[in-house]
């Protein structure tokens, strides 16, 4: 399967951002807590570097719970701060603000060292499309917040969310185009649903998260579908099909329709939480 993104947008995203790193203090990065790896651009390493890093697990009411533990382990031992969080809900969302402090806090000490008290510290939110930064920022930001509007100086055209005494959020989050350095990454990108469905293959997604399933999460399809977990993948989507009375008019089964029902599934987090990386597949 040819995995292709957004084409056209890349450069001027990555420009915008390099300009609004410049202004802030802290990068708060969103990958998705089912693949941390596959969903974030190593290209943010190096545009922030020297800024304090927070790495959000978001969507970890979708993923598996012993695996995030496992990147969160990880991502610590790189040196960033990181949490879970379900933005869609708040679920730990109230962590956040001792954790930028103390992200910041070097910065915060160096300013009040220089007599400067009460700067804001200032963060921006980046990320792959789809990860949830808008959902994030509206959650983080709340109602009560103001928008500080524009500022003289640097700070010219830049929307600032007022959070709280300490900090501050640019209001645009900044967009990171996925690194497609592998097919499996695209794979990944494209069953957590990042890719547009239009330009995919559902019934060659389907067979590859079958595979996935039955060596990593043996029983789950069983359990779902009510099939036996046997033989090839696609012997187990056509069962689907069975089970679930996929039918084309007059002609047999609809793959493609089971693909679809599977799919959605494992999207909705219907399947259970499911994670599809691990730190180690990485790093080997
Ligand atoms: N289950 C679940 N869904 C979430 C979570 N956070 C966001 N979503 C959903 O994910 C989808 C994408 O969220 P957005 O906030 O639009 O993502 P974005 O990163 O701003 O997307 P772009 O504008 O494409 O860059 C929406 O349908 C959200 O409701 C979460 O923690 N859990």
């Amino acid at each position: 399967m040819n995995y292709q993104w957004y084409p056209g947008h890349m450069t001027k995203a990555r420009r915008m951002m390099q300009e609004d790193i410049k202004l802030i203090d802290l990068v708060i990065e969103l990958v998705d807590a089912r693949v941390p790896f596959s969903s974030r651009n190593p290209d943010i390493d190096e545009l922030a570097k020297n800024k304090s890093r927070l790495i959000l697990l978001n969507k970890s009411d979708l993923a598996d719970k012993a695996k995030t533990a496992r990147w969160v382990e990880y991502f610590q031992q790189k040196g960033f701060y990181v949490l879970e969080l379900n933005a869609k809900t708040g679920a730990g969302m109230k962590a956040i603000d001792g954790v930028v402090k103390e992200a910041c806090r070097e910065k915060i000490e160096r300013d009040l060292k220089r007599g400067i008290k009460n700067r804001p510290v200032r963060a921006m939110v980046v990320g792959i499309p789809n990860v949830g930064k808008s959902t994030f920022i509206n959650s983080y930001a709340g109602k009560a917040c103001t928008k500080t509007g524009n500022k003289p100086g640097v700070t010219k055209g830049k929307q600032w969310i007022r959070l709280n005494k300490t900090t501050e959020l640019l209001d645009t989050p900044g967009i990171l185009w996925p690194k497609f350095e592998d097919q499996s990454v695209g794979l990944k990108l494209a069953l957590i649903g990042s890719i547009r469905d239009e330009i995919l293959n559902i019934d060659e997604l389907a067979i590859s998260l079958i595979t996935f399933l039955s060596a990593e999460y043996k029983g789950i399809l069983a359990e779902r579908y009510g099939i036996e977990e046997e033989g090839t993948p696609l012997a187990m989507l056509e069962a689907i099909a069975e089970k679930r009375g996929c039918l084309l008019k007059g002609k047999g089964l609809d793959y493609s329709k089971a693909a679809g029902i599977l799919i959605d599934d494992f999207r909705s987090g219907r399947l259970g939480r499911l994670t599809l990386e691990l730190p180690e597949e990485k790093e080997a």
